[in-house]
């Protein structure tokens, strides 16, 4: 079973083939002499393959007398190519000629990747440079490679590491990549919305965010929020709105990094930025979040109730570290359980009191849930899960937020429903027993009718929210999560 994934991670990822003019994938460009690992090789390069075998010279009898091994590199691995030179300390320009040096992206375990480099030794500079260019011309094949990214880091994120992590672990690729980048370091709140309202989305074949889960929401929605504006469109209420004109990478450094696990299996900022790098695209569904008169935002996923409170709290004790005050959030919104009264409007109607409702377009993994906090969903499927949990006791909806880090049925209760749903609209109802609708007929105050939302980790105020799929509506730079290796990582905060 686990040899069937590899082989189809495999496949999904080797369609991507340059696009040489008149060339055969297989057809040998040039075959040269290199010292490879400190022995000559016969080295062989095709549109697809980088291969050698060594060079081994012939028995008096003739032939090699024992078999030769040849090691092979796809091309599809390979993100970057130089010319190897001596200088000494502080020369920029000349130096000896070594060879070329090729930087491959490794596979690791559970989903991890890495760069690492491969020495072409050889003191020809005509040799070096006609294979550099060839390397280079294959390289630039690749046509979902970015070559010019926007890129936002906030710097408040977690720890405030973003910054470090940027441009310590992320851009260091970028530039051996040959990848140019226009950095903002945001300063608010806010900062990146309105950096990319007025952007110039042509002059970029990208946007990478550095940070956590309510920025990347930020982000996106900026991304797509302008999408609309170009296009001519309202701002106000979309019924169907464009797709957005370049993929987002996302680069974690958060608190929590839900987007990230989601695309990459993995929080690593290293194995983000090379996905970035070497172009893997994946489409996925995004939602609008609207109230009856305007939009709220673009973004993947919301909970009202339980996942929205423990947000609220969390968000006023905003002096503590942001890991304590998590906790602290959960565990009192825990010990304070309680419903919120709620229709859904039209088609099929659920009634009751609900302790919480999870709406999500995506499987959003994470280290607390492992398959995901909405496992029967996919990141392009064009529907969204509804998750909705009844009013139960507090022993048992434990029970319940347990099952996430297990690999047992998280929904198997008589409490928990589920539903695939393109279109969702909850109307909590208020002390009075009106929901939101007849509410604001009755001119009730509007601070009575809000209620706390947790979008993408965001917290936002409304009432009723209106909640539809848009199948594939922006491109992110990861792998489709059935590629993905299980995660080992479970939670014990419960
Ligand atoms: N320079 C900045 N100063 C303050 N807030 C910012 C700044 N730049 C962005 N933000 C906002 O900070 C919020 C949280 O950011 P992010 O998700 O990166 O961090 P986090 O540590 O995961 O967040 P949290 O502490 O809320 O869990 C986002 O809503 C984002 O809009």
């Amino acid at each position: 079973m686990q040899v069937f994934k590899e082989l189809q991670r495999k496949a999904a990822l080797q369609s991507q083939t340059p696009e040489l003019p008149h060339r055969l994938p297989e057809e040998p460009l040039l075959r040269g002499i290199f010292e490879i690992g400190k022995r000559s090789r016969d080295v062989v390069l095709s549109a697809r393959r980088l291969r050698w075998s060594p060079i081994v010279p012939e028995s008096p009898a003739g032939g090699t007398g024992r078999a030769v091994k040849e090691e092979i590199i796809e091309m599809k691995d390979v993100f970057s190519v130089k010319v190897k030179r001596r200088r000494f300390v502080g020369q920029k320009k000349g130096g000896t000629l070594l060879g070329i040096t090729i930087f491959k992206c490794l596979h690791k375990e559970e989903n991890k990747l890495t760069d690492c480099a491969i020495h072409l030794n050889n003191f020809s500079e005509d040799h070096c440079h006609s294979w550099f260019r060839c390397l280079k011309e294959i390289l630039n094949g690749f046509q979902n490679r970015p070559k010019s990214l926007k890129v936002f880091v906030n710097p408040s994120s977690h720890k405030r590491e973003a910054t470090h992590i940027y441009y310590e672990q992320v851009s260091p690729l970028f530039k051996l990549a040959d990848i140019k980048t226009d950095v903002t370091v945001t300063e608010y709140e806010g900062h990146a919305l309105s950096v990319l309202k007025e952007c110039e989305l042509q002059a970029f074949d990208g946007v990478v965010c550095v940070g956590g889960d309510g920025f990347v929401s930020e982000v996106a929605h900026g991304l797509l929020l302008k999408a609309q504006i170009d296009a001519g469109k309202g701002t106000d209420f979309i019924s169907a709105p464009v797709r957005a004109p370049v993929p987002l990478g996302v680069i974690p450094a958060g608190t929590t990094n839900i987007l990230a696990y989601t695309l990459y299996g993995i929080k690593h900022a290293v194995t983000a930025t090379l996905h970035i790098v070497m172009g893997h695209i994946q489409p996925v569904d995004a939602c609008t979040f609207s109230t009856p008169s305007r939009l709220l935002r673009f973004g993947f996923s919301a909970m009202f109730g339980f996942g929205a409170r423990t947000l609220a709290l969390a968000e006023k004790h905003r002096w503590m570290p942001s890991n304590q005050r998590k906790d602290f959030a959960f565990i009192k919104t825990l010990a304070d359980l309680k419903t919120e009264k709620c229709n859904k409007d039209q088609w099929h109607k659920i009634q009751g009191d609900f302790l919480n409702v999870s709406i999500m377009a995506i499987p959003c993994l994470c280290s607390m849930a492992p398959r995901g906090l909405a496992p029967n969903t996919r990141l392009n499927n064009g529907s969204m899960a509804l998750i909705v949990v009844r009013n139960t006791s507090r022993t048992e909806f434990i029970k319940h937020l347990k099952r996430y880090a297990s690999v047992k049925n998280q929904f198997s209760f008589p409490f928990v429903e589920t539903y695939t749903v393109q279109e969702v609209k909850v109307q909590p109802r208020n002390k009075s027993g009106l929901d939101a609708k007849e509410n604001t007929d009755t001119n009730a105050t509007a601070e009575e009718d809000n209620y706390p939302w947790n979008i993408d980790g965001d917290l936002i105020e409304a009432s009723e929210v209106h909640v539809r799929v848009h199948p594939q509506l922006i491109n992110l730079y990861g792998v489709n999560t059935d590629d993905l290796e299980s995660s080992k990582a479970t939670c014990n905060c419960i």
